[in-house]
């Protein structure tokens, strides 16, 4: 300071001169200029940062820290403003600093009431109390300072002026040469020449308060990183605990086996190179596991093309005796309405080739769940019987060209004989995942006809499967064996009519079992029969999935295959979504285990469960058991239904279905329940819907789940796949578009009184039985006056309606005269016999008389446009039957006059027409002149 006032009074006069102007605005700025409104608008400016103009129309940015202190400054005093800018007094600068000292400190107390002139809406919260005062950044003054006369720019950053700072205090330096500069004096609260790191935090937050001095970010990573690193450990720590006792197991079964360590550690490791799979699939066709029906049938269709492809002679059928005789008296009557799928399948293979000789299906479609062996057994099966297997994945060549390369590769080239000189078989796997242009492809191969096919004459014997083939120019002479999970996929439709289908049905747990048993015998496995079976449940019989699992628990280091091992193992299965046909059998049959238990105890009929809580009841004892059983089953319903995901076509299958059950219950009282869940599950997908409530749609599978406690028994059930619904649907859409085209050829003054809702309900059932007279079948002539009133008025009536008779031919060469609009169909069951039906002749009658009374209506139409030139008929024309507008017409006597009279009548309404055309659109030529 001591420095600051020397130099100060050393120059002081010089000072003056130098800077005599500059001291002048100061002066002026001090000697309460805050008066002048330009002034405080450049302060109100530079405190927001914007420019006068903006001060003035917005008053800057309310509750500023410096701004308070700085209005308060400028208020303007009345005295003041009055004061004319005169010269001053010179004064010392300090002081002239001194007081401009626009008080910076009182803005510091956040508790001082603000002054009048502080804006209303002031919400600015006082400053953090962890920031001093003394640290408060400069950004609001440097910003009012900038373009100001009042701040010295850069005096923030710089601290070396070349003029005296206004507001800071400073020290003033001077140089050997005489030039001079003003330091800044800045107070340092924290530490000497320390820059504090509160200035940086206060920028960084752009006016946040940051509470917490540190960035709450960065808080959130430190957590996260320690909670990463508490998990870390404990997943090393886990780790640890799993090796040790993994390595206790392998010892103990070492032990158990006696078998040297080295050999256990190095045999996982050889037998990984092979897949039991592989290595145990069947080579014969004894070894085969599926059903020896299915596998005989393919077998025999196979045979079917031997005439063609080996050129041998079928073999003469031997007299089959009826299965029918041999099985009861009641299923026999039963069989013989209705067919089962095996006697179907064995009907086609009993049935005459075609023209040329080859099976009538010419592709056999193998449809069932994965894993059961069904590509297997097309290859067996196509080599047992002499076949060179071709296969191809459809899912994988799914271009329609490819497909047709492949096919015609394998039946029609000259590679139909294949490896070793065998004739080819195409196995042409997933083909539900081929596209339906791909499918197309296939079918119009099938479809192609040979010239047999076109003359359907005697049969050619061919001589070689070769020269034939060529013959016939792309006719498809070689058997395809198409394999699918879905045979339901829709692009598959039309290949399932014509396709020789075979369901695989399940495999039988005992066989699957002794061939699991010979395996992992074979592999040094001790596996227990019970464990077996149950591997076989768990994986619901798939032989991948069992092969596999032992194959796995044996790379493990696993001698001993237990029922626990097999529970506690994750088998992964390969597809878990069923068809519908399965799931609609799973509902409605019981699971095998089930059925022992369910056989041992009649009285926990699971429908107790649905119909009341009495049946609960009885005691822990009796209610126990059932109950944990129904409960795996409505479990195990539940995820089915879930997975089968088409839950509408699921539900109508079990509507389709559930009656032709074999029900035990006399009382039909499951019945009811069933149809009460129905109709809650219509409410239920309706409230889904039309709501938007989708959360109400996980309760959908209950009713599956219901269906399946209420109706599963231990039959097989014959399940036919749905079709009500579609035929409801249809017979809706055609019964609106018969009301339509009735309502729409009412006459309009009746039809303002017959809503379509109307009219079925209350009007058209009698209206056809008014439309039914009795009429003499007798020639009109001799019809009495009141039965001539009858016809007249019946035909009226019809035509009023828009309803006629027309003539149709039956399938069978018959006619008939049917309604039309054929309204019957409306309002008339179609099994029930019509009430009063009317004969050939008098529909005829009633039809003749209809279309007379259609041209006397257009006729007299045109008379009453026409006036007295329209000619008026032959002269002993009259009205027949008293029709309307028709007083003046003569009947004809007879019926040859009576057509000849209409014929007249036609040919001189449509001249009338012509000439009206003319008249209207004149000959072109006549256009092109006038023009
Ligand atoms: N009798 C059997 N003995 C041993 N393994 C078999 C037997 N039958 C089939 N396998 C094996 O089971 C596996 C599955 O058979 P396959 O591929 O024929 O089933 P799939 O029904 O066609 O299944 P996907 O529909 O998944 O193709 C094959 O690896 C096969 O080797």
């Amino acid at each position: 300071m001591g420095e600051r006032e020397l130099g100060l009074g050393g120059a002081e006069d010089d000072f003056h001169d130098r800077f005599a102007a500059e001291l002048e605005v100061l002066a002026e700025l001090e000697g309460s200029a805050a008066g002048s409104p330009r002034r405080e608008r450049w302060a109100a400016a530079g405190r927001a940062g914007l420019t006068p103009e903006d001060a003035e129309a917005g008053g800057g940015r309310p509750g500023s820290r410096g701004g308070a202190g700085r209005r308060r400054l400028a208020a303007p005093s009345p005295g003041d403003a009055a004061l004319p800018p005169t010269p001053r007094v010179k004064r010392p600068r300090l002081q002239v600093v001194r007081e401009l000292n626009f008080r910076l400190e009182e803005p510091e107390e956040p508790e001082e009431p603000q002054g009048p002139d502080s804006p209303a809406g002031d919400i600015t919260p006082p400053p953090s109390p962890e920031v001093p005062p003394e640290l408060w950044p400069e950004g609001t003054l440097d910003a009012a300072a900038d373009g100001s006369l009042l701040w010295a720019p850069g005096a923030a950053q710089n601290p070396v002026l070349r003029r005296p700072p206004v507001l800071e205090d400073y020290i003033s330096v001077t140089s050997t040469a005489g030039s001079r500069a003003f330091l800044v004096l800045r107070a340092d609260p924290v530490g000497t020449g320390v820059q504090t790191p509160f200035r940086d935090t206060w920028w960084r937050g752009q006016g946040q308060l940051d509470l917490l001095g540190v960035c709450f970010a960065s808080l959130k990573e430190q957590v996260d990183s320690e909670r990463r690193q508490q998990l870390l450990q404990e997943a090393y720590q886990l780790s640890d605990t799993l090796r040790s006792l993994r390595s206790e197991e392998v010892e103990e079964e070492v032990q158990l086996l006696g078998a040297p360590k080295e050999e256990l550690v190095n045999s996982p490791d050889g037998s990984q190179h092979c897949l039991w799979v592989d290595e145990f699939a069947p080579q014969y066709y004894t070894e085969l596991l599926s059903d020896d029906f299915t596998n005989r049938c393919l077998l025999k269709w196979l045979k079917l093309w031997d005439p063609v492809v080996f050129g041998r002679e079928r073999p003469a059928r031997k007299p089959r005796p009826s299965m029918d005789l041999a099985r009861g008296g009641k299923e026999a009557t039963i069989s013989s309405k209705w067919k089962s799928h095996e006697q179907v399948l064995e009907d086609m293979l009993e049935a005459d080739l075609d023209p040329s000789r080859r099976p009538r299906q010419k592709v056999a479609l193998l449809c069932g769940p994965p894993g059961l062996g069904k590509t297997t057994l097309a290859h067996v099966i196509a080599r047992h019987a002499g076949y060179s297997v071709v296969e191809m994945n459809a899912s994988d060549d799914r271009s329609p060209e490819a497909f047709r390369t492949c096919i015609e590769a394998a039946t029609q080239m000259e590679s139909v004989l294949g490896a070793g000189g065998k004739p080819n078989c195409l196995v042409i796997d997933e083909i539900d995942g081929a596209p339906v242009a791909a499918i197309n492809v296939l079918l119009n191969i099938l479809d192609r006809k040979g010239p047999q096919d076109a003359e359907s004459g005697g049969p050619g014997v061919p001589t070689s499967g070769g020269r034939r083939h060529r013959a016939d120019g792309g006719l498809l002479m070689r058997p395809i064996i198409c394999i699918c999970n879905d045979q339901f996929m829709p692009s598959l439709r039309q290949l399932r009519q014509q396709a020789f289908l075979l369901h695989f049905p399940p495999i039988l747990s005992s066989r699957l079992t002794q061939r699991l048993q010979e395996i992992s015998l074979r592999q040094g496995m001790q596996a227990d029969p019970g464990a077996l079976a149950a591997l076989c449940e768990k994986t619901d019989n798939d032989i991948r999935a069992c092969i596999n699992t032992l194959q796995f628990l044996h790379g493990r280091g696993r001698r001993e295959l237990s029922v626990r091992a097999v529970q506690t193992t994750r088998v992964g299965l390969k597809d878990q979504r069923k068809g519908l046909f399965s799931v609609w059998q799973e509902i409605f049959q019981l699971p095998r285990a089930q059925r022992q238990r369910w056989a041992q105890d009649p009285s926990s009929a699971p429908h107790v469960l649905l119909l009341g809580d009495g049946h609960l009841d009885p005691g822990p004892r009796a209610a126990e058991a059932p109950l944990t059983t129904a409960a795996q089953r409505l479990h195990r319903i539940l995820h089915v239904a879930a997975s089968a995901g088409e839950h509408e076509k699921v539900v109508q299958g079990l509507f389709d279905n559930f009656l032709r059950l074999r029900l035990r219950d006399s009382s039909l009282g499951t019945v009811c329940t069933a149809l009460d869940w129905l109709a809650f599950d219509d409410l239920l997908t309706c409230t889904a819907h039309h709501g938007q409530s989708f959360q109400l749609l996980r309760y959908l599978p209950f009713l599956p789940a219901a269906f399946h406690l209420l109706f599963a028994s231990s039959h097989m059930p014959r399940i036919a796949y749905p079709s009500s619904q579609q035929e409801a649907q249809s017979r809706t859409s055609r019964t609106q578009n018969l009301i339509h085209t009735l309502v729409a050829g009412i006459a309009p003054a009746i039809r303002s009184r017959a809503a379509p809702q109307a009219l079925v309900l209350d009007a058209l059932c009698l209206i056809l039985d008014i439309l039914a007279p009795k009429l003499r079948p007798v020639s009109t002539q001799l019809y009495s006056t009141r039965e001539k009133q009858q016809l007249a008025s019946l035909v009226g009536t019809m035509l009023a309606y828009s309803l006629t008779y027309r003539q149709e031919r039956l399938p069978d060469g018959q006619y008939i005269y049917r309604l039309e609009p054929n309204v019957e169909e409306v309002c008339r069951f179609p099994e029930l016999p019509a009430r009063k039906p009317l004969t050939y002749q008098a529909k005829q009658l009633i039809a003749h008389e209809i279309e007379m009374e259609k041209m006397r209506r257009a006729e007299a139409l045109a008379r009453v446009g026409d006036g007295p030139q329209v000619d008026r008929g032959p002269p002993g024309a009259t009205a027949p039957l008293g029709g309307a507008g028709e007083k003046e017409a003569q009947p004809p006597t007879s019926h040859s006059q009576e057509e000849q009279w209409l014929e007249q009548r036609l040919e001189r309404i449509l001249k009338k027409a012509a000439l009206e055309d003319q008249e209207l659109w004149p000959p072109r030529q006549t256009w092109l002149s006038g023009a």
